[in-house]
């Protein structure tokens, strides 16, 4: 029998015909998936005692659940496979370590994503192009300068150096999504007092600006934040509704999604102020889609 999968289950649905059981609904399901008509399969129930208002009721509930579409599987979004809660990843190259897992919102710590000399390579070949950070702003569908987020940033395109392409490999590996849905990694650094004010990765679907971004790649439904050093105060990633703050540690990540744009995935996040030191971090945005 093909799988059903209807809003109800037989058992819940005999409890809304009075006088019906789960096997009499079940019974009418097996008749009419071999083909039975209704005027039979009525007849053999009145023959076996069932009165004749149940057996309508019971033929009538039993032949709009068969024809119930089957409900939408959810889209799959980025997620690591911690089904056995292991305490490494493998990502081909590298060992990563599992920190910390929270459900809702969804928030992985990661351990040992890069090495030192890695962070080291990816800040080397990104400080030469830093500029103030630019938002895509939804409104307009263009970037734009933002108040809320005085760090200085540059984004690679996909495989732009071997240290870029061997990480987006990784991330590939580690989040099972593919490397093609990524958008280019962003590096950015954040000098004593920077700070980016909690906001949403999605973009709002209630912003005009919104459709014409999403035409290329879909929406955003996961974000992995990369620490490529430690600062020495503050600079921490913050999730207030989780009531959360991660510690940025050279080579770890946090990773978190949304598989809807909105505000009940409960991430919304920033970057603390730097208090001491100085910050520098790769952003990877992950579409529904693939992004080019
Ligand atoms: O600086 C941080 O820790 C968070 C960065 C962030 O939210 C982003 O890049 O979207
Ligand atoms: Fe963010």
């Amino acid at each position: 029998m093909p799988e059903r999968a209807a809003p109800t289950t037989l058992e819940s649905l005999s409890a809304m015909v009075p006088g019906s059981t789960p096997d009499l609904l079940r019974w009418l399901d097996q008749q009419l998936q071999a083909g039975q008509k209704e005027a039979t399969l009525l007849q053999s129930l009145r023959d076996t005692g069932w009165s004749d208002a149940v057996a309508r009721q019971a033929f009538a509930q039993v032949v709009r659940w068969r024809s119930a579409p089957a409900p939408q599987a959810a889209p799959p979004i980025p997620e690591p496979d911690l089904r056995r809660s292991p305490t490494d990843i493998d990502v081909g190259d590298r060992a990563v370590h599992v920190l910390m897992a929270l459900e809702h919102p969804r928030i992985v710590l990661f351990g040992n994503l890069l090495s030192a000399d890695e962070c080291d390579a990816i800040v080397a070949a990104a400080r030469p192009q830093m500029a103030r950070s630019r938002t895509v702003e939804t409104r307009t569908g263009s970037e734009e300068i933002n108040a809320d987020r005085t760090s200085q940033g540059m984004f690679f395109v996909r495989g732009q150096t071997p240290e870029v392409a061997r990480l987006e490999a990784r991330l590939a590996r580690l989040l099972q999504w593919p490397l093609e849905n990524g958008e280019g990694l962003q590096v950015l650094h954040y000098g004593p007092g920077a700070e980016y004010k909690p906001h949403h990765d999605y973009f709002d679907p209630a912003e005009p600006g919104t459709a014409t971004i999403v035409r290329r790649g879909g929406q955003r439904v996961g974000t992995i934040v990369i620490y490529l050093n430690d600062p020495e105060e503050g600079g921490g990633t913050s999730f207030p509704e989780a009531r959360l703050r991660i510690q940025p540690r050279k080579g770890n990540a946090v990773f978190f999604s949304y598989a809807q744009p909105q505000a009940h995935t409960l991430t919304l996040h920033g970057g603390d102020p730097v208090l001491r030191g100085e910050k520098w971090i790769a952003t990877k945005w992950l579409r529904e889609r693939e992004f080019h």
